[in-house]
């Protein structure tokens, strides 16, 4: 078990060996040897067991190893190695008391541990003091040349010179002066050093390239106390600044700083103990790199604790921080500098590799929180970009140049931003963010981009939409041979309008030719479509369309106005032309015909089903041939995709309307019978051959006597008169049966109107007042007349047909008929 001596020396190496590493550290922490950087030195002292190794030391550097006591005999005091501060002696001065060689305690065979203790000394020590009897100077078989030799042979195994010092103390000095001893004992040296086997590299190398050796001698402290202590008190001088040049270690080489003076010892101790040799430059690098790994360790933990640098951290996990850059940079570089300072005086080459390690790892460290900064500042600049972008648009800027104004602003805010985050110590790349960011910024642009000309694509679609669909179901509504010809022309037309306005409404979008392109053509394609869709919805009707063509053809002449089946309507070449009309109809309405491709489709429907059409009207069907051009699904000159009816579909569509449109051609032909048996009120021949066969003697009777024949003409008057005022035959022209009723109601004011008006013709003296009464009688007449209409049977269409009044034929009609009567009272009180 190693001992420490709490006062003033502790045990580094004990008698077995074992190195006191605890010891070692409290030495180091409590002298504070580490803070000393170089400015340390080691002294050592070697030399024969109870030669007053101690003894010296103790004087020499008020040090406290213990010495034997002399009233007790002379006996092993110091075993393995001590160290004790050197007070007061500046540079750091650290002692090393060595256990003494030819100690009867080991026994002569074992000199294993003064071998490893003599090369411990030698790689530790600045300058190792071989403490000597004055009296074995110049003797062959002095106790010193053993030691002496040692010291060499092991010197050989650090590989290297250290230009330790050696200084041979001489005790016990006779009255022989120094200067005859020291020539003596330095051809002893050399004798030794002659003598020792060295490697091959250092065969020829003289004793001054590895040791500057220096002497001096001491009274007996036992015997001349005072002159011994005056002396050492000399000695100790020489001490003082001993490591700065011309001091006695000035020399010295491969000094390890005093931060790795306690791995260093442990490290040395541990080869020496394995017998190894020692490689004093290696050990020198491996103990700068052990240290300097550590010193950097330490101060890479010494950051992660670091207040500021916690607080910076959690701001910026918060967002943006202002001077973040400066803050970090004064961070690092404190303990870059700390370093710096504790790791100067290891190996240059291993020094500044782990200081870039250090900073490697310690910007490893912080750059998160760069990376988190960056991001808050991307997002920053994103979401300026957007409100930016957005009030731009609002005050009705173009997309394309604010885009780009905002675009400009905001990337130039994050380069300022990152500007303001780099650190001194690293050139930290922050492209990628800010290629990002011009992304997102690209993205969405693009986004508003997209939704704005969505927003007019969807306006001029509608727009299209408006402009095309109802021109063109009035077109189709009239369709006839111009029909394409009109819907291609308003495609072009409407379409060059759309196209037109669309661009200029996105030039301030700057979109490319090929964008822009494509996009009208996706209008162009559009309102296509909506021609299309139009027209196939209106195939859809085409059924109701060609019934109305057909009745409007069918029940209107040529003047448009309706037609009175009277019996000398040809129906026959009616219905043909009203076939004709829908059939034309239904050509039209068979293809789109956007591409103005000629076809022959109205000639293969005229050709196949024109026949059948009249037979519409003479009730005949006939059977279709075998090569019906018809009885295919499609169109030869007509794509699958511009037919909106099939031939097939056409034929069926025909059969259909054929059977609808056949209730009223034959409505129509029974009107016309109708007028026909009503206007022929001829009793028949044989009834007229009866009658004259029968009546004969009767007529001859009224021949021959001239008051019959007068009143016969009287009569025949009377009834003339009856038939033009009744109307008689305009009354019949709605029907037999609504004919009687109107004649009926007529006839008693009639007859009254015209007895009364004979009267005063006869009478010859009419009041000034007469006309105005006339008048107003035979509208009174009319207005009865009219009263009855409403509430007869007569279509609605002959209520609004003219009607002649008795007293001038002025027109009326039913739904201004209040009007109309004030206007006949005032013409009528006029005239
Ligand atoms: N003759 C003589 N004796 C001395 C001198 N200095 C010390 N001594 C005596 O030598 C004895 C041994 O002294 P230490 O200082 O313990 O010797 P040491 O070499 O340290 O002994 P170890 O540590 O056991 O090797 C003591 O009794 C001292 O009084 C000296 O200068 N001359």
């Amino acid at each position: 078990m190693a001992e420490i001596d709490h006062c003033c020396s502790t045990q580094l190496i004990d008698g077995d060996g074992g190195f006191n590493v605890a010891g070692l550290d409290n030495f180091m922490r409590t002298t504070k040897l580490s803070n000393c950087g170089l400015s340390y030195a080691v002294v050592a002292i070697m030399g024969p067991q109870s030669s007053g190794k101690s003894t010296l030391l103790n004087h020499l550097f008020h040090t406290n190893f213990r010495e034997m006591d002399a009233y007790r005999g002379r006996s092993q005091t110091t075993k393995g190695i001590w160290i004790a501060h050197c007070v007061g002696i500046e540079p750091f001065t650290v002692a090393m008391d060595l256990e003494g060689t030819d100690g009867r305690e080991r026994g002569e065979d074992d000199t294993t541990f003064e071998k490893q203790s003599a090369l411990f000394a030698l790689a530790i020590a600045d300058i190792v003091l071989i403490n000597m009897w004055c009296h074995d100077i110049g003797r062959e078989h002095a106790a010193n040349k053993p030691l002496l030799k040692t010291v060499f042979q092991v010197m050989t195994r650090l590989f290297s010179p250290r230009k330790t010092t050696l200084l041979f103390v001489i005790r016990d000095k006779t009255k022989t002066p120094l200067e005859y001893l020291e020539p003596i004992l330095r051809e002893d040296i050399q004798k030794i050093w002659n003598a020792v086997s060295k490697p091959e590299s250092h065969k020829d190398t003289p004793l001054s390239e590895f040791f500057n050796v220096e002497v001096t001698a001491l009274s007996s402290f036992e015997e001349k106390e005072e002159q011994f202590k005056e002396q050492v008190a000399q000695l100790r001088l020489c001490f003082f600044n001993s490591i700065s040049p011309g001091g006695l270690a000035g020399d010295r080489r491969g000094v390890v700083p005093a931060s790795g003076f306690s791995f260093s010892a442990q490290e040395i101790w541990k080869v020496i103990k394995e017998n190894k040799d020692l490689d004093l430059p290696a050990h020198k690098v491996m103990v700068a790199t052990v240290r300097c790994e550590e010193i950097a360790n330490e101060k890479l933990l010494h950051l992660s604790s670091d207040e500021d640098w916690l607080a910076l951290e959690e701001a910026v996990q918060c967002g943006p921080v202002s001077g973040f850059g400066r803050k970090l940079s004064s961070i690092l570089e404190t303990y870059f500098s700390e370093y710096d300072v504790e790791a100067f005086y290891f190996d240059e080459g291993v020094r500044n590799a782990k200081r870039k390690q250090l900073e490697s790892k310690a910007l490893d460290f912080v750059h998160p929180a760069y990376l988190n900064l960056l991001g808050h500042l991307r997002f920053k600049a994103l979401e300026d970009f957007k409100s930016k972008l957005e009030q731009m648009l609002n005050k009705g800027e173009g997309l394309a140049a604010s885009a780009r104004t905002c675009t400009k602003s905001c990337m130039l805010e994050f380069d300022q931003g990152c500007a303001d985050a780099t650190i001194r110590q690293a050139n930290w790349d922050a492209s990628k963010v800010k290629e990002k960011l011009r992304r997102d910024i690209d993205a969405h642009t693009s986004s508003v981009r997209n939704a704005k000309l969505s927003e007019l694509m969807v306006t001029y679609e509608k727009q299209l939409i408006r402009s095309l669909s109802e021109p063109v179901e009035s077109l189709f509504d009239a369709a006839g041979r111009d029909t394409w010809a009109s819907i291609r022309k308003l495609l072009t037309l409407e379409t060059a309008i759309a196209a037109s306005e669309f661009s200029t409404a996105i030039s301030s979008f700057e979109l490319d030719r090929s964008t822009v392109e494509k996009m009208l053509q996706d209008l162009r394609d559009y309102a296509r479509n909506v021609l299309e869709k139009k027209a196939r919805e209106e195939a859809g009707k085409v059924l109701i369309r060609m019934k109305d063509r057909f009745s409007a053809v069918f029940s209107h002449d040529n003047d448009s106005m309706p037609r009175v089946w009277t019996g000398k309507e040809d129906i026959k070449t009616i219905t043909k032309d009203a076939c004709t009309a829908s059939l034309r109809l239904l050509s039209v309405m068979v293809a789109i015909r956007l591409d103005e491709k000629p076809d022959k489709i109205e000639n293969i429907l005229f050709s196949s089903l024109m026949e059948g059409s009249v037979a519409v009207a003479s009730s005949q069907d006939r059977s279709i041939t075998t090569s019906d051009p018809l009885s295919s699904s499609t169109w030869k000159e007509v794509s699958p995709k511009n037919t909106l009816i099939t031939p097939v579909q056409c034929k069926s569509l025909w059969r259909r309307f054929k059977a609808e449109t056949e209730y009223t051609v034959t409505q129509a032909i029974s009107a016309q019978e109708a007028y026909k048996r009503s206007n022929n009120w001829l009793p028949p021949p044989w009834a007229i051959v009866a009658m004259v066969v029968l009546g004969f003697n009767e007529f001859m009777l009224l021949l021959r006597n001239p008051l019959y024949l007068l009143l016969l003409f009287i009569a025949y008057l009377l009834s003339k008169a009856m038939w033009v005022q009744m109307d008689v035959p305009g009354q019949f022209q709605h029907g037999t049966l609504a004919g009687l009723i109107s004649i009926s109601s007529r006839f008693l004011p009639t007859v009254m109107n015209l007895l009364r008006r004979l009267s005063e013709e006869a009478q010859g003296n009419q009041t000034p007042e007469a006309p105005r009464q006339q008048s107003s009688l035979a509208f009174e007449s009319f207005w009865n007349q009219n009263q009855l209409n409403p509430t007869s049977s007569i279509p609605e269409s002959s209520v609004s047909s003219n009607i002649s009044a008795s007293d001038g034929g002025i027109e009326y009609s039913s739904p201004n008929l209040t009007r109309r009567r004030n206007t006949k009272i005032q013409e009528a009180e006029l005239s």
